[in-house]
């Protein structure tokens, strides 16, 4: 049997998978966890992959590994590559104004978000890594001149792997590149301008690998994959295929597709990212999505199983109570101080069911609205995969279908960010001009009635929020 394992680093934990390379049978696994913020030093990743590996059994019988991380985090490493300050990540919003005045420099309003449409394939937010870099050289300066290379969490994690030999030897892939908003999805290189602009000048920026390429190699020998940013790589750990919607319910909600062609969506609602086969996916992220579902649980004191209860025991729509789930601000719509908001509130509403419906629903509706956005943008929808820590609620997957008016499918719970990696790690060690097909695992469909005016209500109430008062 060749074994093969499979990272996923994401904003909460670390998961390893170790499969077996031509089946996907699962054989071992592990997880750790990170600490909580929007800024994270990089050794905590790495203490955590390590505990997770252990956990695993170790990966010393594996024939290749491949790391799947979150998205867009700044790592910034010095020239003896240590890590110069703790990387600002994905949802982190103190760049949130840089990324406007990156807009405005070229031209502002829709004429700057299609520049940068054209240049990069999406319209650049605080998520992205180009504005915490313009951050960076206005607000750390020291530290800005101190950053000699800048690199992404997966890319910094195989390079760890790989034992660190020097600044020259960082990889990472299109899927994770395309969301830097320093690299052109249409041309597949990198806008080393548009990173002097931000930035000032020009760090060394890891090289891009194409989908079976290796980024080095364990102590063992085993190679490292290109590894990958991790919705793409749930893309390839779900087999999703042209036609299919994936609907992660993360720490990020996210709403993407595999697609032949790329996005250029100038609202900027639709990130036009690549995947990791070398076509595209288009996508849609919310900086809120599983954790609403923690929040309202900890206010009624439950855990996930009686929250999930609590919101099939109360009417589709909670009677008119709308949760509006801005709780750490939104990327999607783009606004980065925006607080949560509870509308519609009477007698009647106010109880835990209600309560924990409202939550559901309003995670689920700001989806939905980006199912819309990436509907608008061309995808077409043959089938919404469910997947995510978030799916693992018999509430979520019941009112999904009520919400998103289609019926969801939802594989095994399982990390299926990680899996994607272990398969990429099985394109390595195997060969072959695809992946390997692995048994595609037995999926549950959930369907319902569409209820419209869940969505009505949420349309009436998502503008009515507060923005946070600035500290
Ligand atoms: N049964 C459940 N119901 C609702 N939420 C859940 C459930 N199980 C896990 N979660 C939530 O899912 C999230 C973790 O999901 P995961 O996809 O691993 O996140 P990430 O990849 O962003 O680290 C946590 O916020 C956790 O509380
Ligand atoms: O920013 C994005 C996608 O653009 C997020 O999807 C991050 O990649 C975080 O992923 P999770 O930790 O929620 O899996």
């Amino acid at each position: 049997m060749t074994l093969v394992a499979g990272v996923d680093s994401s904003t909460q934990s670390c998961k390893v998978v170790i499969r077996d390379a031509e089946t996907g049978e699962l054989v071992r696994e592990g997880r750790a966890s990170h600490p909580d913020g929007t800024e994270v030093h990089p050794d905590a990743w790495w203490t955590a992959l390590g505990d997770a590996i252990a956990q695993a059994g170790g990966v010393d019988d594996v024939a290749a590994v491949s790391v799947a991380g979150q998205q867009h985090g700044m790592v910034c490493l010095d020239e003896a590559g240590e890590v110069v300050r703790p990387a600002l990540l994905w949802n982190d919003t103190r760049s949130a104004p840089d990324a406007v005045e990156l807009i405005d420099e070229f031209g502002g309003g829709e004429a700057g978000r299609r520049a940068w449409v054209e240049a990069t394939g999406s319209v650049p937010v605080a998520s992205f890594t180009v504005t915490k870099l313009r951050w960076l050289a206005r607000h750390e300066p020291e530290a800005a001149a101190r950053t000699a290379a800048v690199c992404l969490p997966h890319d910094w994690l195989t390079w760890k792997l790989a034992g660190a030999t020097g600044l020259e030897a960082l990889r990472t892939d299109r899927s994770d590149a395309s969301g830097t908003g320093y690299w052109s999805t249409a041309t597949g290189d990198y806008r080393r301008d548009l990173l002097v602009h931000a930035f000032g000048r020009e760090p060394l920026l890891p090289a891009v690998l194409a989908p079976t390429a290796t980024a080095g190699a364990l102590r063992s020998g085993a190679p490292l994959g290109a590894g990958a940013g991790d919705n793409a790589a749930a893309a390839l750990g779900v087999g999703a295929l042209p036609g299919d919607v994936v609907v992660s319910i993360g720490t990020s909600g996210t709403v993407f597709s595999v697609s032949e062609t790329p996005a250029g969506d100038p609202t900027g609602a639709v990130a036009g990212f690549a995947d990791t086969t070398g076509r595209f996916l288009p996508l849609v992220c919310t900086l809120n999505a599983a954790r609403v579902l923690d929040a309202a649980a900890g206010l009624l004191r439950v855990g996930h199983d009686e929250l999930a209860d609590l919101a099939l025991a109360a009417p589709a729509g909670a009677d008119g109570l709308v949760l509006v789930p801005y709780l750490e601000g939104e990327r999607t719509p783009n606004r980065p101080l925006a607080t949560g908001a509870v509308h519609g509130l009477t007698l009647g509403s106010s109880t835990p069911a209600h309560l924990a419906r409202a939550a559901v629903e309003g995670m689920l509706c700001a989806l939905a609205d980006g199912l819309d956005a990436l509907v608008a943008q061309g995808a077409t929808v043959n089938r919404v995969i469910l997947v995510g820590g978030g799916a693992r609620s018999a509430a979520v997957r019941r009112i999904a279908p009520q919400v998103f008016g289609c019926p969801v499918l939802v594989p095994p719970p399982g990390e299926y960010v990680a899996d994607g990696a272990a398969r990429q790690a099985a394109w390595v060690a195997l060969g072959g001009q695809a992946p390997p097909a692995w048994s595609a695992a037995e999926i549950q469909r959930y369907e319902a009635e569409p209820v419209p005016a869940i969505r009505e209500q949420y349309a009436a109430a998502r503008d009515h929020v507060l923005d946070r008062r600035p500290t």
